[in-house]
């Protein structure tokens, strides 16, 4: 039979301006900002840009994930059990903190290059907030692609799938996250799930119509440029995006948790009790925060 699709609307745009963050970071922040919470699962969306010497030193985290996504430079990290490494341009680092994760993150000393990139906190479902923590890191070659059938749009499947070619990462709960490069006056489908939480966040580059009239019957398009947050409704499942100009932005999308949210800082739990737990924790190095008491990093020194 013939599958009748019902595409998205827009239901906001948030524009994200720069703000300070870390140490000598600078941040333009999506997700988290007043205007742009209660988008279960998603806790925060950075774009950040750092400069030798600034970064994010020693800092924990427990109860969810954060993906790291280098758009341009090197980032290096370090955690309190050992586990460190380099992330470079278009390399994905997805980080389940789980129980407790204390690192430190910073650009590449030996590189003058400004990093610039994504960090997405992506909230743990109960029964995986205190699991042993776990890495996937994915070079940039290793990220697979895809492509539109005009070949218009080039898509990095970070989760999910796209036209066919899943993602390599897995996740504890159903999740989207598309890097597309769509050249102009092209488009660009993606099938998003009636109930999911889903945005678009549009980097340096052209702009865009979210919601085309020509392809769903009339809506007038909303058109953005960079930085914007584009929160599309819950209603219908599939997502319509033409380029005005050639633009690069990210497509995001998960299945709502529905579970209590209380977060401070970088703890995120579901009771004000293991919040202060997170905390007790964290201070006598018990929990899963073993060694963290005496660890201090040395990329962040
Ligand atoms: N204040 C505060 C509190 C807790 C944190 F975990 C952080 C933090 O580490 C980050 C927040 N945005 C980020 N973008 C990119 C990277 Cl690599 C790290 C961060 C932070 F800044
Ligand atoms: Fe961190």
């Amino acid at each position: 039979q013939t599958t009748t699709r019902a595409f998205k609307s827009v239901a906001k745009v948030v524009l994200s301006v720069a703000q300070a963050e870390g140490v000598g970071a600078i941040v333009r922040r999506s997700i988290g900002t007043h205007q742009l919470r209660n988008l279960d699962p998603f806790l925060m969306l950075d774009e950040f840009t750092v400069n030798p010497g600034a970064g994010f030193p020693d800092h924990p985290h427990r109860g969810f994930a954060t993906v790291t996504y280098m758009l341009a430079g090197s980032f290096d990290h370090e955690d309190f059990c050992g586990h460190k490494g380099r992330i470079n341009p278009g390399d994905l680092q997805w980080m389940t903190a789980g129980r407790g994760i204390l690192h430190a993150e910073m650009p590449n000393p030996a590189s003058s290059e400004t990093a610039h990139g994504l960090q997405l906190w992506v909230n743990l479902p109960a029964k995986d907030k205190m699991c042993a923590p776990t890495y996937q890191e994915l070079p940039n070659t290793d990220v697979p692609r895809a492509q539109s059938p005009d070949g218009g749009a080039v898509i990095k499947v970070i989760a999910g799938t796209s036209y066919g070619v899943p993602a390599k990462v897995v996740t504890n709960s159903p999740i989207l996250y598309l890097d597309v490069v769509l050249e102009k006056d092209r488009v660009f489908e993606q099938v998003v799930p009636a109930g999911w939480t889903a945005f678009v966040y549009t980097l340096d580059g052209g702009e865009i119509d979210v919601g085309c009239s020509e392809v769903d019957g009339g809506a007038t398009p909303t058109r953005v440029g960079p930085h914007n947050t584009v929160v599309l409704g819950a209603e219908g499942d599939s997502l319509m995006v033409k380029a005005v100009s050639k633009a690069h932005f990210v497509v995001i999308g998960g299945q709502k948790i529905n579970e209590p949210i209380v977060q401070h800082g970088p703890f995120v739990m579901n009771t004000r009790d293991e919040i202060l737990q997170a905390f007790t924790d964290y201070e006598r190095g018990v929990n899963g925060f073993e060694g963290s008491k005496k660890w201090a990093s040395k990329i962040a020194a």
